[in-house]
Order: structure tokens, then C-alpha cells, then sequence
């Protein structure tokens, strides 16, 4: 499939839609599995390729561990097979192989790991070749770069010898993704501590719990939906399989929404989204959730609402850099992403009246948040999203679901 052309819709939008599980819940709860040979009884795994790749490749006794484009099952695998003496080669794209993974490796080795680099210092692909525990419980490690080193840490911490109390310095990024982590840990019988004022967190030397574990839908897939509704003129969606008491930091699409348009009902299947009025401008700091600002810098794009955002700076380091891609795409949309303050502050604002011209073709970067970013654009004016399998990584039937609320076709 090269190409889909999203057409605005032709009626109310009024659907129902049971959202993808949650990828990043799925990939812990896999790990905690392994650790207890496989005996838990995991629901709604996620059909997302990151989550399906981790299942492959933690039932594979291959050397060749590719990861293909997914962060979590490199890293969360590296610490696994790494502690369980499993010798791997871990691999994946060649964007894969630019995104650092240094932070966790030097914190892997002190916990006595054997770790070569194939190429570069601090990227994969990464050879391992063992483990022989140092004694070490103790780390001190960046919490500023990915929070996925932390949450790999975490998950194999249990299995050492004296446990592990991990120090984090500098700004916390992704935090809600490591109370994730511990979270989780806890519902499988790991009593942890977590001190966030000197950012210290303690897990001690202790067997996880084997037993049942259903996996939620995914807030992160969710705000593509809220944008439907944002955009839409006239849109009523019930996504099911959300709760409101969530582990997952996205969920905070819903508050941020609230002032772009969308309310949120709690409802007993999950949350309804209803249009209602929208801010003037907004500002939001998504140190927490950086997975939601591509769909929210499109949406306020689209709606001509000012917004600056801070705390994107990890946008560089994911599928593709994000800031980049947003600004490069933006541009098509008569937006633009400026930076206001280096590495920090940034703003999204409408620079050209955009009126139906020519239809904007969105380049997706290999990155499936670009494509699904930008196709609720497709609520107000006919839109190109190039490369759409991209979405494969985390929402796969994203399209399917898109087609009850409008037409596309493939181009
Ligand atoms: O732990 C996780 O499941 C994730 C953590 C976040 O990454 P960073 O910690 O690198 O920001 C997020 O962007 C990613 O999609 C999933
Ligand atoms: C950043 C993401 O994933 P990962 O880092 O796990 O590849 C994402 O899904 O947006």
C-alpha cells in the first residue's frame, strides 16, 4: 500500500471503537511472564508488531534478536537477556541502530553484564555475551535521556541477588512510564518503594507472582480519536476498554483535549468523546507524555489554536527525530513547530491562510505516530498519508477502525 487519501466525512460521525491494547503495558507484562517461566495468564495481548515482536523473540533460542523498530523490546530485552546469561546479538533498522542505548548498557555492565559494541559506542547492534553478577545493588543513572532504560532495569531488578535501588539524576522525563513499571511489578507481588523527591527507587530481591493479568486499551492509540472528534464537525466516538484510573501517562490526552474541544464521559465499556467548546490557546508540558504531541500539535494546527509545548526534547531520539518531522510536515498544513527557547520551548501556530488547494501529501518517516498524527486531518480537507503500514508498530487495525467514521482509499 503506498499511499491513503482520507476524505472528509460525508455524516455525523458516531461510532464505537475497541481501542488496540496498550503496547507499553503488554511489553512489561511479557517481561514479568519470562520471569516467571511463562506462567502467567496475560489478556488482550496486544496485536501491535513492538508487542508481537518481543513475544517472537522471547520464544526464540535464535542468536539474532531483531527488535526491528521497537524501543521498549530492545531495551526491556537487553536487561532481560542480559541478567538470564542468554548470549544475543541485538538488532534492529538501521534508525534503531541510532537510537542510544549507552545509559543502559554502562548500568547493565556494573550489574556485571558482558556487553560489546558490533559498531558504534552506545548503539546497537550490541553483542552479549553473558552475565556474572558484581555484587553491585546500587546505580546511579540519567533519568533526562529515556525512561525505558529505568523501566528495563526496573523489571529484571527482582531477580538479582540483593535487588536494586536505582538513584536518577537530572529532570525525569516519561515518569508516568516508569510508575508504569513499578506499578505492574506490584500486581505480580513486588513490594517497591519509590521516593520521588530525591528520585530513588528501591526494589527488593523477590519472586514475582505468577497469575492472571488483562491488558488495558491504549490511551496513546485513543488520542488520535479525540483529534477525530476535535476536528470533525459534527462527531460522538465511545472508545472502549479505557479506564480512568489508568496505569498509562497518556491518558492525560483527556484533560489536554478538554481544551481543545473534546469532553470525556467515563462510562462502564470506557469513555465517551463529545465535542464541546475549545480554548484559545493552550500550553502543555509533555515531559510526561511525549507521545502525544505530534496529535496534539496537528489538532491545534488544524483548529488555528495557538500552542507552545515544552518537554519534546526526547522527540529527537524516537522512530525518526519527531520535532523535524513535525516542522517538515506542518509546513504543508500552513502551520509551522518553531522552536522558542533552545532544546525547549516551542510553538505551533497557522503562518498561511490554508484553504482547499492542492491535497497535502504527509511523508510518515518511517514513524507510525506522523501517519496517525495527521490523518484526522482528514476530518476537514482531503489528505495524503504516505507509507501507512507504519502503523503496524502499535495500532495495526488504526485504518480498519478509521473507515467506520469516513472514506479512504489507496493511492
Ligand atoms: O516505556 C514505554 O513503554 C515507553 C516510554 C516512552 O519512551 P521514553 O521513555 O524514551 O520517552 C514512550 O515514548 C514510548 O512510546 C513507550
Ligand atoms: C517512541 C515510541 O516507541 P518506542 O520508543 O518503544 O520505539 C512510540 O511508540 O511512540
Amino acid at each position: 500500500m503506498k499511499s491513503i487519501l482520507v476524505h472528509p466525512p460525508q455524516q455525523p460521525i458516531r461510532a464505537e471503537i475497541k481501542l488496540a491494547a496498550s503496547k507499553s503495558e503488554c511489553n512489561r507484562a511479557l517481561i514479568i511472564n519470562a520471569l516467571t517461566d511463562f506462567r502467567c495468564e496475560l489478556s488482550n495481548i496486544s496485536e501491535a508488531r513492538d508487542s508481537q515482536t518481543m513475544l517472537r523473540l522471547l520464544q526464540s533460542t535464535d542468536f539474532e534478536a531483531d527488535v526491528i523498530d521497537a524501543g521498549t523490546t530492545m531495551r526491556f530485552l537487553t536487561a532481560l537477556f542480559s541478567v538470564t546469561n542468554q548470549k544475543k546479538r541485538m538488532t534492529g533498522t538501521p534508525r534503531m541502530c541510532e537510537r542510544p542505548i549507552g545509559i543502559l548498557v554502562d548500568a547493565l555492565r556494573i550489574l556485571g553484564a558482558d556487553i560489546q559494541y558490533e559498531k558504534e559506542e552506545g548503539y546497537p547492534p550490541l553483542l552479549l555475551n553473558g552475565f556474572k553478577y558484581s555484587g553491585n545493588n546500587e546505580l546511579v543513572m540519567r533519568g533526562d535521556v529515556s525512561s525505558q532504560y529505568i523501566s528495563a532495569l526496573l523489571l529484571i531488578a527482582p531477580a538479582l541477588p540483593s535487588g536494586l535501588t536505582i538513584k536518577l539524576e537530572g529532570e525525569v522525563g516519561s515518569r508516568p512510564y516508569i510508575e508504569m513499571t513499578l506499578n505492574q511489578m506490584a500486581e505480580f507481588g513486588i513490594d517497591y518503594k519509590a521516593d520521588w523527591d530525591s528520585n530513588t527507587l528501591y526494589i527488593p530481591p523477590l519472586k514475582y507472582q505468577a497469575g492472571p493479568y488483562e491488558i488495558e486499551s491504549d490511551w496513546s492509540g485513543a488520542s488520535y480519536w479525540y483529534s477525530i472528534v476535535a476536528l470533525a464537525d459534527d462527531a460522538e466516538v465511545e472508545l472502549l476498554g479505557l479506564k480512568k484510573e489508568s496505569l498509562q501517562g497518556d491518558s492525560a490526552i483527556a484533560e489536554i483535549m478538554s481544551h481543545l474541544g473534546v469532553e470525556s464521559i467515563f462510562t462502564e465499556r470506557g469513555v465517551l468523546l463529545r465535542k464541546t467548546h475549545a480554548a484559545p490557546s493552550i500550553g502543555w508540558d509533555f515531559t510526561d507524555c511525549p507521545d502525544l504531541a505530534q496529535t496534539v500539535a496537528v489538532c491545534c494546527a488544524m483548529k488555528n489554536i495557538p500552542l507552545s509545548l515544552t518537554g519534546i526534547e526526547s522527540l529527537k531520539i524516537k522512530e525518526t527525530d519527531r520535532v523535524y518531522a513535525l516542522q517538515k510536515e506542518l509546513n504543508k498544513l500552513g502551520a509551522e513547530l518553531r522552536e522558542i527557547e533552545k532544546n525547549h520551548m516551542y510553538k505551533v501556530s497557522r503562518i498561511a491562510d490554508w484553504s482547499a488547494g492542492e491535497t497535502p501529501s504527509i511523508h510518515t518517516y518511517d514513524d507510525h505516530r506522523m501517519a496517525m498524527a495527521f490523518a484526522p486531518v482528514g476530518m476537514i480537507h482531503p489528505i495524503i498519508i504516505e507509507e501507512p503500514g507504519v502503523v503496524v508498530k502499535s495500532y495495526p487495525g488504526y485504518w480498519k477502525d478509521l473507515a467506520t467514521v469516513t472514506s479512504w482509499e489507496e493511492i
